[in-house]
């Protein structure tokens, strides 16, 4: 007999200064005592956002009045299978207070204090340690200058880098990258090569983003923190999700200076092609710092820019 097939929706209750909540589960409940993002099972007739504004109401007496969709996983449990949907929850009305006899905790994703955490939600707080901003390198006509305007963007707070410097001989890039990833990490963010993994591991970045090719040959995951790929549609993000990707980015959402006149996902088509997928989405092509919450509310995690990350 198949399990039953359980959808639940849940919340990544998010702070200004980056926590979040977890709860532990009531003693009369499976998994009684495991920390667990807030939320429930979605009840007939209802959408996976009327329940997770209805179980914030019952278990934490919020009303919620910001929330995106973010990563959907699904865990296999000895009697059930669940269907996890998780959203971002930025804003609400009301302080979270346990109604059904939980302990909260506002927790840090880079140190997580409570356990032990319901077994599907690892990776849940690992996308939350992950940016929602990433800056993809453009150093080739000035790779000297093009470092100050890093340091500049770090200092504002930028925390992902992704070097991409198809064009740079081998010897300069990989000084390059020695010299970007120092300037990170002092900062407590985190670099990404594009496509080269043994680059990736020689100079201590922190990960590695795949190319569509990469993914199709590919049959494990590259041992680094951070795995991503570039995706432009849907088998490349199963794939992506299939090979263990923490992230994809999935392109181009807008016309770009770059490639005038060339086509286009749009926002529809963006929201329809990261829906239900397991991994972290940025939105690549077109974009401003001032799209973040656009992207976010089309069901991405955050976005990625080039020439808009470093002016
Ligand atoms: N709420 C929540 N449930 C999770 C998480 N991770 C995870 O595997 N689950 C599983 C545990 C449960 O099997 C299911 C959620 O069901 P639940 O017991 O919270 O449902 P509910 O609030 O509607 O409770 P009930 O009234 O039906 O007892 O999803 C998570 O982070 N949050
Ligand atoms: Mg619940």
């Amino acid at each position: 007999m198949q399990p039953p097939l359980i959808h639940v929706a849940a919340a990544a209750i998010i702070r200004p200064d980056g926590q979040f909540l977890l709860a532990s589960r009531p003693a009369d409940k499976p998994y009684a005592g495991y920390w667990e993002f807030p939320g429930g099972k979605i009840e007939a007739g209802e959408s996976a956002h009327q329940a997770l504004v209805r179980e914030l109401e019952e278990e934490l007496g919020i009303h919620i009045t910001q929330a995106t969709p973010w990563i959907t996983r699904t865990h296999e449990y000895a009697t059930a299978t669940v269907v996890l949907n998780f959203f971002r929850v930025t804003a609400w009305e009301g302080q979270p207070h346990p109604r059904e006899g939980q302990t909260l905790s506002w927790q840090d994703a880079d140190n997580i204090t409570v356990a032990p955490l319901l077994p599907a939600n690892s990776p849940i707080i690992k996308a939350l340690s992950l940016p929602t901003l990433m800056g993809i390198t453009q150093a080739q006509s000035d790779p000297h200058g093009f470092l100050s305007k890093l340091d500049s963007a770090l200092a504002n707070g930028l925390k992902l880098i992704q070097i991409r410097e198809k064009d740079m001989p081998a010897a300069e890039l990989q000084a390059f990258t020695r010299e970007v990833t120092l300037r990170t990490h002092a900062q407590h963010a985190y670099t990404i090569v594009n496509s080269d993994i043994a680059l990736a591991l020689a100079t201590g970045a922190d990960g590695v983003q795949l190319t569509s090719s990469q993914l199709a040959q590919l049959d494990t995951r590259p041992d680094l923190l951070w795995v991503g790929a570039s995706c432009h549609n849907a088998d490349e993000l199963s794939r992506a999700a299939q090979l263990g990707c923490d992230y994809a980015l999935l392109s181009p959402v807008l016309p770009t200076a770059s490639h005038p006149g060339a086509p286009t996902l749009g926002w529809d088509e963006f929201t329809r092609l990261s829906q239900q997928r397991s991994l972290a989405i940025f939105a690549l092509g077109g974009l401003t710092p001032a799209d973040l919450q656009t992207a976010q509310q089309h069901g991405a995690h955050g976005i990625a820019l080039l020439r808009g990350a470093w002016q």
